[in-house]
């Protein structure tokens, strides 16, 4: 890293100076709370962070932009780079416990050569090393469209839990395959810091008026696609569920969310704004395999009564590609905190 802004918070950038950190926290016997991040820093990431700072004696965030997550084609490159913000953010949050007011108490910005000591290409082809793969869980939904992001997702956040060693970590519904999948991946690799059942997962902070999630990648949107295209996604989504819930069949509730994108399709296209689906689908919580087309509600919790199932989808705004979910049935199942 060229250099590093100064903060009130310690801040660590390599492995070894967080280590020092940690064993101190181990030595008092702290609890430590993580939040891992790609930085550009906004009201979801707070939610997390608020979150942790209300449970743990400690709270780390980590600010790593993974290059193993992104394709060659994605952005990289221009993804939202904006530490001293993030610093700003990170400072001003305050949570008052019982034990008194917690703030950050530390935050990890590692170098690419840190995390990748055997180096990293973007290319997978010619990536060498030691990866992490959740075999099965990682080719639905987002990893249609995103063939290798949760192997690269899953290696950052397994040499991220090695250094961090969290008590508990905190991730956003937001990205549900990837909280589900990481937890999956804690319990496989029979980890302990931390354990499955302190990985936790955050309800989607959205912006109060449009209900768009929020997202770092919101800010590549133009004002017009912001307000007019943006929010139809959840709307989408949400035609979708209120389908489900009328009992109609799962093929019914996806036709349901895709007229109502293809309708602003057709109304911002003249006007120069795009929009375009990339996916909607319902799909099992627990295999992530896609709901067959007829099922219904009924017939899904006559079958599998309890198990919740993801609507989710992921839509083209000009040159951002958004994300979002409702999770249909029992969310705490799925260990979803309450809002
Ligand atoms: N709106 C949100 N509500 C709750 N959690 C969120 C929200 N947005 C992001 N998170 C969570 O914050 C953590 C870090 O996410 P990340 O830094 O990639 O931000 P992001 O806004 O999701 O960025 P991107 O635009 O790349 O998707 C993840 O666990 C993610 O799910
Ligand atoms: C979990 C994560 C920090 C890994 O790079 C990233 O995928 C994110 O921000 O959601
Ligand atoms: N929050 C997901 C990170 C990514 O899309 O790369």
């Amino acid at each position: 890293m060229a250099s590093v802004p100064t903060s009130d918070i310690p801040l660590f950038s390599s492995v070894a100076s967080y280590r020092e950190w940690r064993r101190k926290a181990y030595d008092a016997t702290q609890s430590v709370g993580f939040v891992a991040t790609m930085g550009a820093l906004h009201e979801g990431h707070a939610s997390l962070v608020r979150r942790s700072l209300a449970e743990n004696d400690l709270t780390v965030v980590s600010i790593f932009v993974n290059p193993a997550q992104f394709a060659p084609h994605e952005d990289l490159a221009t993804y939202p780079r904006t530490l001293p913000h993030d610093l700003e953010v990170l400072s001003l949050l305050k949570v008052q416990t019982t034990s008194g007011v917690h703030s950050p108490s530390a935050v990890f910005v590692p170098s690419v050569y840190d995390m990748y000591p055997s180096g990293i290409s973007q290319n997978p082809a010619e990536q060498k090393g030691t990866f992490v793969e959740v075999k099965g869980f990682g080719h639905q939904m987002e990893g249609t469209t995103r063939p290798t992001f949760f192997r690269g997702v899953a290696t950052v956040v397994t040499k991220l839990f090695n250094v961090i060693e969290p008590t508990r970590t905190y991730f956003g519904q937001k990205d549900i395959q990837q909280a589900l999948l990481l937890r999956r991946m804690v319990r496989d690799l029979l980890l302990s810091h931390p354990t499955p059942e302190n990985l936790h997962i955050v309800p989607t902070a959205r912006d109060p008026t449009s209900s768009l999630a929020l997202s770092s990648r919101n800010t590549y949107l133009t004002p017009a696609e912001r307000e007019h295209a943006a929010p139809t996604l959840y709307a989408a989504l949400n035609a979708g569920r209120d389908a489900w819930a009328a009992g109609l069949r799962k093929a019914e509730c996806i036709q349901r969310a895709r007229e109502l994108v293809q309708g602003k399709t057709n109304v911002l296209g003249p006007d120069g704004i795009e929009v375009k689906l990339d996916y909607i689908e319902m799909n099992d919580a627990d295999s992530f395999e896609v709901v067959p087309e007829n099922e219904s509600r009924t017939s899904w919790e006559a079958e599998v009564a309890g198990r919740p199932v993801l609507l989710s989808g992921a839509m083209w705004v000009g040159k951002t590609r958004l994300i979002d979910n409702i999770i249909l049935g029992n969310e705490a199942s799925l260990g979803v905190l309450r809002p």
